[in-house]
């Protein structure tokens, strides 16, 4: 902790001496006002792509960030439905993902992403990991060849089963080279516990933002980093993308045991075992163990296995009261990345001679060769092994 928050007030003193600024002599004043200096001087313009639920609740926490230090650095949110983002405009109100909350004042709607591009220093991807490509691929080119790409996406990409950071960097290269120069240090993930609905609300929350470059992560975490969301740096992309995309297939099984009415040990079991299989994963991709015991990992798995909030949580349940996975897409009109990211994690974790029986089993629920009763007792019949194994390939 203090070592932290020595290294800020380093880091805080440096950015002032650089800007020739006077250095306060209270330490807290000397970070805030180091922050408020890194702001505006990181982004002149941040862009958030994609107006659904996480990329306008992403929205706010930087615009609110921003007005906190009275910085000018504006923020853009793109969504797709011209009709839907001119209302937002009128209203400042995102009538369906969260009626009710009016946004900041500052932030500016469009549903022109070449605008909302132009002179980006950071762009924000919250748009479903499936659509990643074919959007970057759309509008890949309109980026300014500086700008930091952060991915918001919990999900594998289909077919080749990329994490986001892979599909960001393979299109780039094909789209533009020059928005390709230097591309993998300009790559930053954002995830941890991070329901959209709560953080809405202003309720306390803590992040991770990984980048291969630590600066690149810094940066991104100046900008988000306000009175009720705190991010904290890492350069384990691999870790903090596995952590959050197979958190959701776990949450996925949690709502099934919620909605068969099975108690907490069957909730706890699963979510343990869970971590289990995700950490293997991990660590067989070059991911790290400490990424899986911290927000990324277990305190992801603990928000979207424990909350109603959770649209993967919510799937589970829904296919547990009887929807077919079929109709899951038409029951849920919001993004439960799991259905279609649970068979590329069991194709990703086969291919590396990975174990992974809890996202096995969800898999057959979705591909409808196992019923949900069958679940539990296929998860349970599997043989007994030792505990201390847990880190082995099986
Ligand atoms: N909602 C959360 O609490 C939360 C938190 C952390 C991470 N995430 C992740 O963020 C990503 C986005 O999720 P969300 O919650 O915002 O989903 P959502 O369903 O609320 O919104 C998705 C948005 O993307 C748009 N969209 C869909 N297909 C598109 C396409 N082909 N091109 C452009 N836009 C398209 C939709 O119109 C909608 O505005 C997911 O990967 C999710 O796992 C969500
Ligand atoms: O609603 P979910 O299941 O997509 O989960 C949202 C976030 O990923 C929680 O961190």
């Amino acid at each position: 902790m203090l070592s932290l928050l020595f290294s800020q007030i380093s880091a805080g003193r440096k950015h002032l001496k650089d800007a020739g600024i006077q250095a306060p002599a209270s330490a807290r004043l000397l970070v805030l006002k180091a922050r408020s200096y890194l702001v505006q001087n990181i982004a002149h313009k941040v862009a958030i792509v994609g107006a659904g639920s996480w990329g306008t609740a992403f929205a706010k926490i930087v615009a609110d960030t921003v007005e906190t230090h009275g910085a000018s650095t504006d923020v853009v949110l793109w969504g797709r439905n011209a009709d839907a983002m001119s209302a937002m405009a009128d209203t400042r109100i995102n009538e369906r993902y969260f009626p009710g909350v009016v946004l900041s004042q500052s932030i500016e709607y469009t549903a022109d992403i070449q605008h909302a591009l132009a002179g980006a220093d950071i762009v924000v991807l919250a748009v479903p990991a499936q659509s990643l490509r074919e959007n970057l691929l759309k509008w890949g080119s309109f980026l300014e060849p500086h700008a930091i790409l952060v991915s918001l996406a919990k999900g594998l990409e289909r077919g080749t089963g990329y994490r986001m950071s892979e599909v960001i960097q393979e299109v780039l290269t094909q789209v533009s080279p020059v928005n390709s120069n230097d591309i993998s240090g300009r790559i930053c993930v954002l995830s941890g516990p991070n329901l959209a609905k709560e953080i809405i609300q202003e309720e306390p929350t803590a992040s991770v933002v990984a980048a291969s470059s630590e600066q690149t992560a810094e940066k991104v975490a100046a900008i988000c980093a306000n009175s009720y969301f705190r991010p904290y740096t890492n350069t384990d992309i691999v870790g903090v993308e596995i952590g959050g995309l197979v958190k959701n297939v776990i949450a996925l099984c949690v709502g099934i045991c919620e909605g068969k009415d099975y108690g907490d040990n069957s909730k706890a079991s699963v979510m343990t075992r869970g971590l289990a299989e995700t950490t293997r994963l991990a660590l067989a991709l070059g991911g790290k163990l400490e990424t899986m015991s911290g927000l990324a990992g277990m305190g992801d798995l603990i928000a979207t296995c424990s909350s109603p909030l959770s649209r993967n949580h919510m799937a589970g349940k829904h296919l547990a009261q009887g929807v077919s996975p079929e109709d899951l897409g038409t029951v849920m009109t919001q993004t439960a990345e799991s259905v279609k990211t649970a068979p590329v994690v069991a194709e990703l974790a086969q291919r590396h001679g990975i174990e992974m029986p809890i996202t096995e089993a969800v898999v057959a629920v979705l591909q409808n060769r196992i019923t949900v009763d069958e679940l539990a007792p296929k998860l349970l019949g599997r043989a007994l092994k030792s505990e201390s194994a847990h880190l082995s390939r099986s």
